[in-house]
């Protein structure tokens, strides 16, 4: 059995189980694509609340001066002109303090403006001497008559993400030294004396571990007795000054804001998270909407914003694959040993949703844009190498909002093998070594089927101390004893995250953990299973930006019944297809690769185009599979289409269009095209396994309840069975399958909750020894 799960595995990538061709995806498209739906998006909806905002403040000016002409219609409006004659005289006296009250509110605006103004006053002068002092930039009067990225809220103290670090605001980019020297760390071969790790922060990770120590001599004392011969100072700088960076961790650490006494009503609630307040700094190959090849990148998009708007302080750090528009360049350079090479490395920052967003610039990655997984497999090892060596550095040198974000309190959360070196660089370059010793790492595991496998002799790359190498090794029933990156990330991160309660428990068997079972089940103490959420801002059906043209509609729960069926029509006409409101429209979104299940889709295509039905497959990766997509639409081109391509907005309209989306992936850790199926009120058939079986709860039609059809086996035969189940409900149960689909559009299926549970997992790895 696991032979022949091994055979499988190892006929579609580079490290045997590391990622297959089939990965490759263009995210130069994806990225133009869905950056529109993620910024415009906020913005318009910004605009439209502003503009409610201004416009109904204006209102009620102009309501309070006219006088008479509003009270008729007032009264009108509360029923009360019947009994006016009555009792005029209380309505007199009513009508009398209503004015009083109007006027009071309107002294109080004036009054407020006033404070404004000359809060914006005391600003500019703070501005102005800062920029004296430094004698870094001209005075603004010269260049301009207004503050760049001054805000009058984080001027009064009052944060937008969450008061509890004063250095998280994101106005002290002119700080950072334009040409910074560059100098190489991380040369960790014991017979070179070549500069190795410098921590320019000592002070501040002295304060913090120990504040008793002397500042001063923590450096030296860590240095000459505690760190290897293979870890030595740099002859020269960093990407920043020494006591910039210092300045700006004591900040990020400290606060520095003892004197600062806010006003009563300048307190706001605390953050969700309360005390347990974090640096979080998330780690992996892929973000959306910048870079994606399949959920790792929707997750890395989005979960760092949930836990942002707990109250933590969170980074993402990922490779810079293109020229992202939003990220600003921050001017720190730091070069990296990889394969003896000095590798440079540039940070680019940018600020959304209250994440810090740093993207890790390298010639090394800037080659692969629209193939973020090419190359040969050490290619790929070496650009892992360098991402995750220069990613645990990144919060000692690249600041954030002017402040860099140190060890305070400070968890990595790793994703895949992809960066499962990063746990292990943590522990071997700081760790061992008396540093960092309060920083935790988590690693979530996406995808156990892609490991990071190759021969023992590449742990040369690895660039660790020779002991390390027992951590990498692991015996393989089919290759013999090999080097596993996923492995030495197991054992070594602080917890392990997979992303369902079902994955949780399959990736304990012999079948479901693709022969890391058994480290799996000796860590079973720090692993947990949480389901993914869904990034509600990108994947609404209320609020999608790809389904205001062509004919596609927004639409809501209120407007279902009208909005989904013209969303099929539209989606009909742009495939081509004709367009029918009661034929059966089945999706299918996904990677093409043994995972999801094409295979079962190719068995069953002769029973489903006898059938009324139409189907649109989207999806790119081994070549075969998009053969047999294209094969499909040429045999049954009334009835199916094969798109094979990576295309965002096709993703959304199929998922807005469809009524039925196919799943029936061989394993699915969570999957996320049934969670945004069922939240545009599209019904999800699946394989009941992992995530799926998480998530999509089956019909029930004694008592009305349930989500979608399940289906138990990865057979088509079982697939054919729960199908017909779901077309004969869909043609003959009208209201069972509306009420379906109103309970899949009903659910939270956000990503707070699983921000929650993340937090928990950080917490717990906080307290471990
Ligand atoms: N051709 C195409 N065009 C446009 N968009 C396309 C596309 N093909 C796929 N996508 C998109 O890529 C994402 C795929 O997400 P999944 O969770 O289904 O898959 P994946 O297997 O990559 O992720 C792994 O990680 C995630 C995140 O943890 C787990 O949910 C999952 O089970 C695990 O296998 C979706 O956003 C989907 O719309």
């Amino acid at each position: 059995m696991e032979n022949s799960v091994l055979l499988h595995n190892g006929s579609h990538n580079h490290f045997r189980f590391a990622f297959s061709a089939s990965r490759v995806r263009n995210s130069h498209d994806y990225g133009v694509n869905s950056s529109k739906s993620m910024f415009l998006f906020p913005k318009a909806l910004n605009g439209q609340a502003f503009a409610g905002l201004s416009s109904s403040s204006e209102k009620m000016i102009n309501w309070c001066s006219r006088g008479q002409p509003w009270r008729s219609k007032c009264l009108k409006a509360t029923g009360k002109d019947s009994v006016e004659g009555e009792d005029g005289d209380e309505s007199e006296d009513a009508l009398q303090a209503t004015i009083e009250k109007s006027n009071k509110v309107l002294a109080m605006q004036s009054d407020l403006f006033q404070q404004i103004e000359e809060r914006k006053k005391l600003v500019s002068s703070i501005k102005n001497s800062i920029i004296g002092a430094e004698n870094e930039l001209v005075s603004y009067n010269e260049k301009d008559n207004s503050f760049p990225n001054m805000d009058l809220a984080s001027a009064g103290g009052d944060h937008a993400d969450g008061d509890y670090t004063s250095g998280n605001a994101h106005s002290n980019e002119d700080e950072i030294s334009e040409n910074p020297p560059i100098v190489v760390s991380g040369g960790f071969d014991e017979g070179e004396k070549e500069p190795g790790i410098y921590l320019p922060i000592e002070k501040i990770r002295s304060s913090v571990d120990s504040p008793n120590k002397s500042k001063e001599a923590s450096l030296g004392e860590i240095r000459s007795d505690i760190l290897p011969s293979f870890l030595s100072k740099p002859s020269e700088s960093f990407g920043l000054k020494d006591e910039k960076l210092e300045e700006l961790t004591e900040a990020s650490l400290h606060g520095n804001n003892e004197e600062i006494v806010p006003n009563k009503e300048d307190v706001k609630s605390p953050p969700l998270a309360g005390a347990n307040v974090m640096s979080i700094i998330l780690v992996a190959a892929e973000c959306a909407p910048w870079s994606k090849t399949g959920g790792l990148g929707d997750v890395a998009g989005a979960l760092p914003k949930a836990l942002a708007r707990r109250g933590h302080r969170v980074m993402v750090v990922a490779p810079r694959y293109g020229n992202y528009i939003e990220a600003q360049e921050t001017g720190v350079r730091r070069k990296y040993k990889v394969e003896r090479q000095d590798v440079e490395v540039t940070y680019f920052h940018a600020y959304i949703d209250g994440v810090d967003f740093v993207f890790m610039d390298s010639p090394m990655f800037r080659q692969f844009q629209s193939n973020i997984y090419g190359g040969n497999r050490m290619d790929i090892l070496k650009r892992m190498v360098l991402f995750c060596k220069a990613a645990v550095e990144v919060p000692w040198y690249v600041p954030c909002g002017g402040a860099c974000y140190g060890d305070g309190n400070l968890v990595f959360i790793a994703n895949d093998w992809h960066t499962a070196m990063l746990p292990v660089y943590l522990k071997a370059y700081y760790r061992d070594n008396g540093l960092m010793k309060y920083t935790r790492s988590i690693l979530v595991i996406h995808n156990i089927a892609h490991q990071g496998r190759g021969p023992v002799d590449d742990f040369i790359y690895m660039d660790l101390p020779q002991h390390y190498i027992d951590i990498f090794k692991l015996y393989d029933p089919v290759g013999g004893e090999h080097l596993n990156i996923f492995a030495a990330g197991l054992k070594t991160a602080d917890r392990v995250v997979t992303v369902s309660h079902g994955y949780a428990w399959e990736l304990k068997t012999l079948e479901g953990g693709w022969g890391l079972h058994g480290i799996i089940n000796e860590n079973d103490w720090k692993l947990k299973g949480i389901v993914n959420g869904i990034d509600t801002k990108e994947w609404s059906p209320q609020f999608d930006v790809h389904l205001t043209s062509d004919g596609y509609t927004n639409y809501s729960l209120e407007t279902l019944l009208s909005g989904k069926p013209q969303c099929k029509a539209a989606l009909q006409k742009e495939l081509g297809l004709p367009i029918r409101k009661n034929v059966p429209l089945i999706g299918f979104i996904g990677r093409l690769d043994g995972q999801k299940g094409v295979d079962l889709i190719a068995e069953a295509i002769p029973w489903m185009v006898g059938q009324d039905v139409q189907l649109v497959m989207l999806g790119t990766g081994r070549p075969d599979l998009e053969q047999l997509l294209g094969q499909f639409d040429s045999q049954h081109p009334d009835k199916v289409r094969g798109l094979v391509c990576f295309s965002v907005k096709m993703a959304h309209r199929i998922t807005a269009g469809a009524d039925i989306l196919l799943m029936p992936s061989r394993f699915e850790p969570c999957g996320l095209n049934q969670l945004y199926a069922m939240s545009y009120g599209t019904v999800p058939v699946v394989h009941a396994v992992g995530g799926l079986r998480d998530t999509v709860q089956p019909f029930d039609p004694f008592n009305e309840s349930g989500l979608g059809w399940t289906f138990e086996m990865a057979d088509a035969n079982k697939l054919i069975h729960a199908l017909w189940n779901c077309l004969l409900t869909y043609r003959e149960y009208k209201s069972s399958w509306e009420g379906i689909q109103r309970r899949g559009m009903k659910q939270d299926l956000s990503w707070d909750n699983a921000a929650q549970n993340y937090e928990e997992v950080l917490v717990a790895a906080k307290y471990q020894w």
